[in-house]
């Protein structure tokens, strides 16, 4: 058994005040369609009331599965703008960069019909590239799906990064940050993250985690409430709850 404080079970009837909602799924398939489906229904909704959607999506080990089924949900994706949360300072065609997953595992079947936005681009600096996803940002998004390392960190906001405190703090939708002495930033020191003030202007958010360790680094995250410390923090600030899916 986990120790306390346990997340709150998913509630439908209750309201949108609570910061987060857990959503425990019992095997991969349920979470990987559950999600598919959740993210699906918010670009939905967008798409019925406003000429685009956007989508902020994450890269990493997690996320892969959940957007091979959304790219096959029956939505008009030729009105969806899909862009990142977070980037390592690579190109697009690298297949460590998270632009090449999402193109590899969003951007096919129904969704080929998306426009993407890479956040970098041949010939352009790191500090050209945040420019121009902060442009973008004036739109704001319909979704924004996260992940979360071990350590607590969440798009490229790492605990312990020397630039943490400023990316935190910034007005701006996207920063360039250097992740060096991170751990969990692995060889890419070097990226582009979305801030908080980025994040909380998304309508919907959404954490996708599985496995035990990332569940008791959770609630470590929220039984200390230390943003330094846990940054996947972020995402309980907004004005509707986060949505947290996980499965074992
Ligand atoms: O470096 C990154 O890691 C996080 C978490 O990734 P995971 O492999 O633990 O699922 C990811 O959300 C972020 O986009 C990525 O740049």
């Amino acid at each position: 058994m986990l120790d306390a404080p346990s997340p709150v079970p998913h509630d439908p009837a209750e309201p949108d005040t609570v910061p987060y909602r857990w959503h425990e799924h019992r095997s991969f398939d349920t979470w990987t369609w559950s999600c598919a489906v959740a993210i699906a229904a918010e670009l939905r909704r967008d798409l019925s009331r406003r000429p685009r959607a956007r989508l902020l999506l994450s890269g990493g080990t997690t996320p892969a599965p959940v957007y091979r089924a959304l790219a096959r949900a029956p939505l008009d994706w030729s009105r969806v703008d899909v862009a990142l949360v977070d980037e390592r300072w690579l190109q697009p065609q690298d297949p460590d960069s998270n632009a090449w997953l999402v193109r590899q595992h969003l951007l096919r079947d129904n969704a080929a019909a998306a426009r993407f936005e890479a956040l970098t681009r041949p010939g352009r600096s790191i500090q050209e590239s945040a420019a121009f996803a902060n442009a973008h940002a004036l739109q704001p998004a319909t979704a924004a799906v996260l992940g979360m390392g071990e350590d607590g960190h969440t798009a490229s906001l790492f605990p312990d990064m020397p630039d943490l405190q400023r990316s935190l703090a910034s007005r701006h939708a996207y920063v360039v940050v250097d992740a060096s002495g991170s751990p969990g930033a692995r060889q890419w020191s070097k990226r582009i993250s979305l801030t908080p003030s980025g994040l909380a202007q998304a309508q919907s958010r959404f954490l996708l985690i599985q496995g035990k360790a990332k569940r008791e680094a959770f609630q470590q995250a929220l039984a200390s409430g230390d943003v330094q410390r846990w940054p996947v923090l972020i995402g309980l600030d907004g004005a509707t709850p986060l949505e947290v899916h996980w499965y074992p």
